[in-house]
């Protein structure tokens, strides 16, 4: 029988590197940013020492044992169910305080734990010097310091792992009173909780959700609850705080004398780094800041240069004259059947339409974003802009930790609703969804609007400005209705870095890659069922029924095709209006009206399928209604509007 690999957990806080050394040890590619939160779920990869093989895990980043966000819920359920053979916790060296607390939460719990002290470059450029070996003794496990930037210092991580032995488990030395207290409980605990029972009292004293859920199923539960009842009336103490308070204690202890400080000066680029920092977070040059990065990064890049040029040019000067003849002669010569014709060339054709829009139109577009936003999301931007927009979203019901959902949803709407499981609350991950499906144009339908708008300024101003009021009034009046309070907002700010190119290039690919597998058979498929309907004369049909509605808000009936292609996809109704547009089919007012019906309107299947994962068939219809709704609303509002004033 085939040996089962060796599982190996990598865990820790947020943003300290954990897939980065992921992507190290497996050689394969999960998202690296430089914010916290990237990974959201459980990601595997494998590597061979010999004739054993590892099987490596990178979950999402966890501040402690007990899980306020639903992605550090993930992590928790994962460590307490899935028996790892080596854990390896990564900590940012800088943060060691706050981070060796949760290396003592987790050997309190009994797992074989190795501490990767990462991000070590950057604490010796702090002047931190920390004696490895004596840690090691301390702790009673191995330690190994690790940067990125320093392949042998992975190499000595990936030694250890493959090296791993078991070592005693420690048990810390609380407080009397806690110590009584822990004492008082373990008593009357029988269920097995995934860690050491010791571990479970205290997260039960530390009143954890999950082990309270578990604690109650007891049959001992009445006696539990009134000695911790009267624990916390006794004592009059806060046992959460005791407990906190304890850890820091040891660690601060350990710390003492294993850390010591080199007298160094700040380099002059940290300096620098420090004050542009400030600058990105304060309003006064802040919101001049996030201007021209919304200016360069998404009009002149992705808009300007993807949308215009690099459609135009793939459209107009490859796929138009020389691609599209070619593939239709080949046809026309070597297949007989009129029918196969037209499903391969004709006006619907999986070739002419399906494949051209994939390639000429949405491939530059989503391409130029996701390069955009990586180089953002390297440089540690983002969460300086949770900062800088926290006062305006809480009008949202939202928090400054929003923003990248938000953020990432002008690139994909699919993957924004999946990183939604980063907000805290059930309230704020409806609010955020839905904001994402109404307002938020995804990347390609972003592109084609801002190239199209782009001939006419004053479009662009025109747009922009419905469009944030519409952001605003939908987003501050759905909090109004949607009961409960907004979450409090913490969010590290890491430090700016230079991003590195080649993970620049290779996130902006694999999300391409991931994209383009999910949009062509759906971009094929699309084309399959339009050719059908043309062919049986449903399409006709239900072109017909749309046109009224067309027509109510102003647009002419050419525009129900188009929308009914945003039904399958929102690119794709993008790329059918960037075709009429080239046909000279709208005039300026016409197109100002289309641009705001096709951001606002449905979004495309695949949003909708991870919306109906992640909040529910339910609440994902009443939304699609709801959108519905609004966007024709809007758009017949704005073509009032404008008939007015022009
Ligand atoms: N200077 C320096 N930067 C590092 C090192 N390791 C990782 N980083 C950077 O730290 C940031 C976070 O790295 P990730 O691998 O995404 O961190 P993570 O722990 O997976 O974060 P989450 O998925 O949010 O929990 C990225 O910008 C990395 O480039 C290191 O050793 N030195
Ligand atoms: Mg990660």
């Amino acid at each position: 029988m085939k040996e089962r690999p060796i599982k190996v957990v990598l865990v820790g806080s947020p943003n300290v590197g954990k897939s980065a050394i992921f992507n190290y040890l497996t050689g394969s590619y999960v998202a690296v940013s430089n914010y916290p939160g990237t990974t959201v779920d459980i990601s595997t990869g494998f590597f061979g020492n010999g004739n054993r093989r590892f099987e490596i895990i990178d979950t999402p980043g966890i501040y402690s044992l007990i899980p306020l966000t639903e992605e550090e819920k993930v992590t928790r359920m994962f460590l307490t169910s899935a028996v790892p053979d080596v854990v390896v916790h990564v900590v940012d060296t800088k943060n060691i305080r706050r981070m060796l607390i949760v290396t003592l939460q987790l050997l309190e719990a009994g797992l074989p734990v190795i501490l990767t002290l990462n991000i070590m470059d950057e604490a010796r450029d702090m002047g931190m010097l920390i004696d490895i070996e004596l840690l090691e003794k301390l702790l009673a496990i191995p330690v190994v310091a690790t940067s990125i930037f320093h392949k042998s210092s992975l190499a000595s991580l990936k030694r250890s792992i493959c090296n791993y032995r078991p070592g005693r488990p420690i048990v810390l030395q609380y407080d009397e009173k806690l110590e009584q207290a822990i004492d008082l409980i373990a008593g009357n605990f029988s269920l097995d909780y995934g860690l050491s029972k010791r571990m479970a009292v205290l997260l039960l004293l530390q009143g954890d959700p999950i082990t309270v859920f578990a604690a109650q199923q007891e049959k001992n539960w009445p006696a539990i609850a009134d000695s911790l009842k009267q624990l916390s009336d006794k004592t009059q103490r806060n046992l959460e705080a005791a407990v906190a308070l304890n850890r820091q204690v040891i660690v601060d202890r350990i710390l003492s004398k294993v850390i010591r400080y080199a007298n160094c000066k700040p380099h002059s680029k940290q300096k620098l780094a420090e004050w542009l920092g400030k600058l990105t977070r304060q309003a006064i040059t802040g919101i001049p800041i996030l201007c021209l990065v919304l200016y360069f990064g998404l009009y002149q890049f992705v808009g300007r240069f993807g949308a215009g040029y690099l459609v135009d040019y793939l459209n107009n000067s490859v796929f138009v004259p020389v691609i599209n003849p070619v593939v239709e002669q080949l046809v026309n010569t070597s297949v007989p059947w009129e029918w196969a014709k037209s499903l391969l060339v004709g006006e619907y054709g999986v070739f002419t339409m399906g494949f051209r829009y994939a390639m000429a139109i949405v491939l530059p577009i989503v391409g130029t974003f996701f390069l955009a936003f990586a180089v953002l999301e390297d440089s540690g931007y983002l969460p300086r802009l949770a900062m800088l927009v926290d006062n305006v979203f809480r009008y949202f019901g939202l928090n400054g930790r929003a923003v990248i959902p938000i953020t990432l949803g002008l690139g994909c709407g699919t993957m924004a609703v999946m990183v939604t499981r980063t907000l805290e609350s059930k309230r704020e991950r409806l609010l955020a969804t839905f904001l994402l499906a109404l307002t938020i144009p995804c990347s390609a339908q972003l592109g084609v609007v801002l190239a199209l708008l782009s001939q006419h300024p004053i479009a662009v101003i025109v747009w922009s400005i419905y469009m944030l009021i519409i952001f605003v009034s939908v987003g501050w009046l759905s909090a109004k209705l949607v009961p409960g309070s907004r979450s409090s907002f913490y969010m590290e700010i890491p430090p700016l870095r230079v991003p590195l190119i080649s993970n620049v290039i290779k996130k902006a690919y694999t999300r391409m890659s991931w994209y383009f597998m999910e949009i062509l058979p759906v971009f094929i498929v699309t084309s399959l069922v339009l050719w059908a309907g043309q062919l049986s004369g449903a399409l006709t049909t239900m072109i017909s029924w749309l046109e009224p509605a067309m027509l109510l808000i102003g647009l002419p009936p050419e525009m129900a095709q188009v929308f009914l292609l945003g039904f399958f996809r929102r690119d794709y109704g993008a790329a059918g209006l960037y075709d009429l547009v080239a046909a000279g089919k709208l005039t300026e007012i016409q197109l100002i009206v289309a641009a705001v019906a096709i951001t606002l309107f449905v979004p495309c299947v695949a949003q909708f399928a991870v919306m109906i994962k992640e909040r529910g068939i339910y609440i994902t219809t009443a939304m699609i209604g709801l959108i519905i709704g609004i966007a024709f609303a809007s758009a017949g509002l704005v073509h009032q509007i404008l008939m007015l004033f022009l």
